[in-house]
């Protein structure tokens, strides 16, 4: 993918809130048409990092494009026409609650298209409801009356509103049950090859980041130490990566996605032996994060 057409770049970020300096020097390329995986310990800023490429937290330093459009500093306004370009689920799906689910979908269409008739607007938003799983009838329904999934997928249809090329998600799987959560990852996938998205996905679920990310960046130690495919990441020298991969849900994971691909079982180690690593990464060696990848296994809510 050399010469790949960058969607995101970031270059420089640095980001603090008071004397809690959470970004330092970050760099970050999305490439055009991928599934990049974000993952890191909690609290490690992944969720700051796309406010900020998204234009809704201002750094303290470094430069933004996307689209090869600055993000950074601009008024929303001034930055219309590159948001409409893009969608977002936020976690948890930040939903209106007040609003039915066809009125949640229709918010952007609002925001960008003051003018498009109400009946047009109603069409799109059923039309983006279905088009993520949900029944017919559930545009009328209001977010209390959903389940968890279908509230992802309701906040998912809303991201989709305006036919955006790149999508941004926040932990969509989190929470969800574990075939709620395979489905979802499917939904997405097929969503990105259909549409042609570029997706920046965060995520905890080390099954999502094996089903469907082409690329995974690891945030730790207030920048991006890696980007890679998985089994690039795994032949990388870092402990934090090593626990994150080779941890007992890594495994899990790697048998799981065997399972589905009809192989027999393998280890990690195995994985990476067979990609020697040409991993377009800045593992440092700096390893502070000590035993994150494993007290965040076990504190994270996804139950895969
Ligand atoms: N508006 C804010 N004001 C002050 N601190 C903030 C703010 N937003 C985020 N932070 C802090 O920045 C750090 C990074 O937060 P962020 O939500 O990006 O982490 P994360 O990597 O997404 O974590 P998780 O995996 O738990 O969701 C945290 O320590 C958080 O408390």
């Amino acid at each position: 993918m050399a010469g790949a057409e960058n969607i995101i770049q970031v270059r420089g970020l640095r980001n603090s809130f008071g004397e809690q300096v959470i970004h330092d020097g970050l760099d970050l390329d999305v490439r055009k048409g991928e599934i990049l995986g974000v993952v890191g310990g909690s609290g490690t800023g992944k969720s700051v990092l796309m406010r900020t490429i998204i234009g809704l937290q201002t750094p303290d330093a470094g430069e933004i494009t996307v689209f090869g459009e600055p993000t950074i500093g601009r008024e929303a306004t001034e930055a219309t026409e590159v948001r409409k370009r893009w969608g977002v689920l936020f976690q948890g799906g930040a939903l209106f609650s007040t609003l039915t689910v066809a009125e949640n979908v229709a918010v952007p269409l609002r925001e960008f298209y003051r003018d498009l008739p109400q009946a047009l607007m109603d069409e799109i938003a059923s039309y983006k409801v279905v088009m993520t799983g949900l029944p017919a009838d559930a545009g009328p329904k209001y977010p209390a009356e959903l389940s968890g999934g279908m509230k992802k997928r309701a906040g998912l249809a809303r991201a989709l509103a305006l036919d955006p090329e790149l999508l941004f998600l926040d932990e969509p799987t989190a929470g969800l049950d574990p075939i709620g959560a395979a489905a979802f990852d499917q939904l997405i996938a097929s969503l990105q090859k259909t549409l042609g998205l570029t997706v920046f996905l965060i995520t905890h679920d080390l099954d999502t980041l094996y089903a469907i990310c082409d690329r995974v960046a690891v945030l730790a130690d207030k920048k991006v130490i890696a980007v890679g495919t998985i089994d690039e990441l795994i032949a990388l020298d870092h402990p934090w990566i090593e626990e994150y991969f080779k941890g007992p849900r890594g495994r899990a994971a790697i048998a799981a996605k065997d399972e589905v691909a009809g192989m027999a079982p393998r280890s990690a180690d195995a994985d990476a032996a067979r990609h020697p690593t040409e991993v377009e990464a800045h593992a440092t060696g700096q390893h502070s994060q000590g035993n994150a990848a494993d007290a965040h296994a076990r504190g994270e809510a996804g139950t895969r």
